[in-house]
């Protein structure tokens, strides 16, 4: 610690199971807060162990750029982000936004996103945690309103087709897919061309020096364009 004084909190978990998650597990606080602060554009994100947030934060404030860019907004729409983690993409568009909804399978990381809300001065949002394919059913968009914009980010393995189903049903004017499996975005985008277009596309080199790619992409409703 000593020796390298910018490592501002140590955590380790201790795992006598055959598996490498860590969701089962309580990460011990060996050394500061147990938890840190990362810093984009003017906005900060509270990020614990069992969250997820961006490992390059120098090229995730670009991605968080290209994908409010595509998301298109004015300050009236109501915003979904979907695959939420600690709220970021959401709160970096809050400005843009009438209301932002996110949601999230991480408990923590859900806590993380309120308290991100409040560190960021922002009361028009709502985050819950759960499975994207339990939350987001007809009730769910009724009570929170229709959206205008949905932006999604979802693991390697990409959206699960129940909920590809229940976006097309739902039929938001504007889609934006952040992925890190541009081979798993390609299925979704095949699925979603039943009634969307593909606008815009922009790669985002978020893994250096690996062969690993962000992709964000933009899709529009066909009937609108
Ligand atoms: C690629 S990360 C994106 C997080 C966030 N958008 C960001 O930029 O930091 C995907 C997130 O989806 C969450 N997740 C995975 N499967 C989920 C599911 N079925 N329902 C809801 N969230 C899920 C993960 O916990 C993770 O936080």
């Amino acid at each position: 610690m000593q020796q390298f004084p910018e490592i501002t909190t140590l955590l380790y978990t201790i795992n006598t199971k055959h598996n490498d998650s860590i969701y089962d597990l309580d990460p011990i606080v060996y050394h500061g807060k147990g938890y840190i602060i990362e810093k984009l554009e003017g906005f900060q994100f509270k990020v614990s162990p069992k969250s997820f947030f961006q490992t390059n934060t120098k090229q995730a404030e670009k991605l968080y750029t290209i994908t409010r860019e595509f998301a298109e907004l004015d300050g009236s729409q109501v915003l979904y982000d979907l695959y939420c983690g600690t709220g970021s993409i959401g709160i970096f568009c809050s400005n843009q936004a009438q209301k932002i909804i996110g949601v999230e399978a991480i408990e923590e990381a859900i806590t993380d996103a309120r308290e991100n809300a409040a560190l960021n001065n922002i009361h028009h949002s709502f985050f819950t945690a759960g499975d994207v394919i339990d939350v987001c059913d007809n009730a769910f968009f009724e009570t929170h309103g229709k959206p205008d914009v949905i932006i999604t980010d979802p693991p390697r393995a990409g959206m699960h087709e129940k909920l590809v189903k229940k976006l097309l049903e739902i039929a938001a004017p504007v889609i934006v897919y952040v992925s890190c499996n541009p081979a798993t975005q390609a299925r979704d985008l095949a699925l979603l061309d039943e009634k969307y277009a593909v606008t815009k596309m922009q790669p985002v080199d978020m893994f250096p020096h690996t062969h690993h790619i962000e992709n964000v992409v933009q899709l529009k409703l066909k009937t609108v364009i």
